[in-house]
């Protein structure tokens, strides 16, 4: 089957050739074949011209370094003793990468297919050596080893713009400096905020908060608390603790001029009450939107922004860091499933070509379903997963019809003017879910502007 690998998937590296001294990295994805035992495994290239690979008997993969040369001797049957290699040209514009298959038993591919003895690699492809997965990244600098990240990223990432950013998260956990985490749904937003508050030893607790499902009448005794029920507001339960609110961008006026004077102030008043409480609260809030462009358009304020953004970090989809699939696929069905569970290669290279529109979450379900429904033999099939992704495809859990579900969406759209947090109001759903329903139906929410 042809599979067409869309080029954003490749971009990251794009942008990155002519500018200075360039570096790269050689990312070992995994292998379905040994469990992704040394997935995620990560080699300067500073230094190297030629990569080799070849097969080593035993447990674990080995690497060497003589000369200029870097040998990469895997642990499995599928790959040659003499299999492949990368012959890497240092050029005007930056690295280029060749890679040629050395006459081997079962052949050296690209993004599926097959190389008629060599062809040019891009920086953020995939390449397979033998049933096992690989990867060359374009860096703008010498960088730390990833292992310096994982302790904020509980499976780890190899993705060089994800390194960098945990890098500074971690720097930056233990102060009080808020940080808008801005992606797309599923990237893991919430669970990074978690981790932050987890290093930053506050005392207090991680409270969550969605201001965006909330009517504005509402609001006043989420944020500060009733007197007539004795119930805090989430300002008094975060207090020495880090207040995490989803969605920032949904927020509605009113809601940021309340969010903003509490900051501003750093005391709130239960409703009923004539008594200031002050609170110390680290606040991270998370976006699906741009919220600078929010700002430039007037919808989002401004001294709310800069109050909220002393760090903003944007964390890829799951489709622009690929090489971290090995690893996340091991963390996510070894917890779900033990390991009794195996994936077949087939299904592994169908992991590595779906572009995953729902991010690590659709990964997550995908191989919790299929750990349940694996056959007798306890293995996860290529035709396993296309029936699973085949059925997100149908329709979001709903007991509406898809076509009525569609219509009341596009009414509601073009009621509000395109505004997504009033839809989710009418609708009585959370914005998140009007959110998946507009990726869903491919709707441009713009257009009723
Ligand atoms: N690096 C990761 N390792 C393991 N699991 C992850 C990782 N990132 C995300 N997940 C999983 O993906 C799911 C979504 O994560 P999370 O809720 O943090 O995403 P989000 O970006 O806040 O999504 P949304 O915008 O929809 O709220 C969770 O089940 C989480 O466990």
């Amino acid at each position: 089957m042809d599979v067409t690998i869309p080029e954003e998937t490749l971009s990251d590296d794009a942008p990155l050739f002519g500018r200075g001294p360039a570096h790269a990295w050689l990312i070992f994805i995994g292998s379905s074949e040994n469990d992704f035992r040394d997935a995620g495994g990560v080699w300067s290239l500073d230094n190297v011209s030629k990569i080799r690979f070849g097969r080593v008997s035993g447990a674990d993969l080995q690497s060497e370094v003589e000369a200029d040369e870097l040998a990469i001797r895997i642990p499995l049957g599928w790959v040659s003793g003499r299999h492949a290699e990368v012959r890497i040209i240092k050029s005007g514009v930056g690295l280029e990468f060749d890679l040629c298959d050395l006459d081997s038993r079962n052949g050296t591919h690209i993004e599926r297919q097959a190389i008629p003895g060599m062809a040019r690699l891009l920086p953020g492809q995939v390449f397979e050596v033998g049933r096992s997965f690989w990867m060359i990244r374009e860096v703008t600098q010498q960088d730390l080893p990833p292992e310096h990240v994982r302790v904020l990223d509980p499976s780890g990432t190899s993705n060089p713009a994800l390194c960098g950013i945990q890098r500074t998260l971690l720097r930056l956990a233990p102060s009080d400096v808020p940080l808008l985490l801005h992606g797309e749904t599923g990237t893991g937003k919430e669970i990074t905020a978690r981790s932050v508050h987890k290093l930053s030893e506050r005392p207090g607790a991680f409270v969550a908060a969605n201001l965006a499902a909330l009517s504005d009448d509402r609001i006043d005794s989420i944020l500060f608390g009733s007197a007539d029920e004795d119930r805090p507001g989430i300002f008094e339960q975060a207090d020495r603790g880090t207040l995490f609110f989803d969605e920032l961008g949904e927020l509605s006026p009113a809601a940021q001029t309340k969010l903003h004077a509490a900051l501003a102030e750093g005391r709130v008043m239960r409703v009923g009450e004539d008594q200031p409480r002050k609170f110390d609260v680290r606040v991270i809030c998370s976006t699906l939107h741009d919220i600078r462009a929010l700002v430039e358009a007037g919808k989002f304020r401004p001294d709310l922004y800069s109050r909220l953004a002393g760090f903003h970090a944007t964390l890829p989809p799951l489709r622009r860091r690929r090489e971290d699939l090995g690893v996340l696929t091991k963390v996510v069905y070894r917890s779900r499933a033990g390991a009794e569970v195996k994936i077949a290669t087939r299904a592994f290279r169908r992991i590595l070509s779906h572009s995953w529109p729902f991010n690590v979450r659709e990964l997550h379900q995908t191989l919790a379903t299929a750990s349940i429904l694996a056959g007798t033999n306890g293995e996860i099939s290529r035709d396993l997963l296309d029936d699973i992704l085949a059925s997100r495809r149908d329709m979001p859990q709903s007991p509406e019809s898809v076509s009525e579900l569609r219509a009341k969406l596009v009414s509601e759209l073009a009621k509000t003017g395109g505004d997504t947090a009033e839809v989710a109001r009418a609708l009585q759903r959370e914005p998140k879910e009007i959110h998946r329903w507009i990726e869903r139906f491919e709707i441009e929410p713009d257009a009723y502007r």
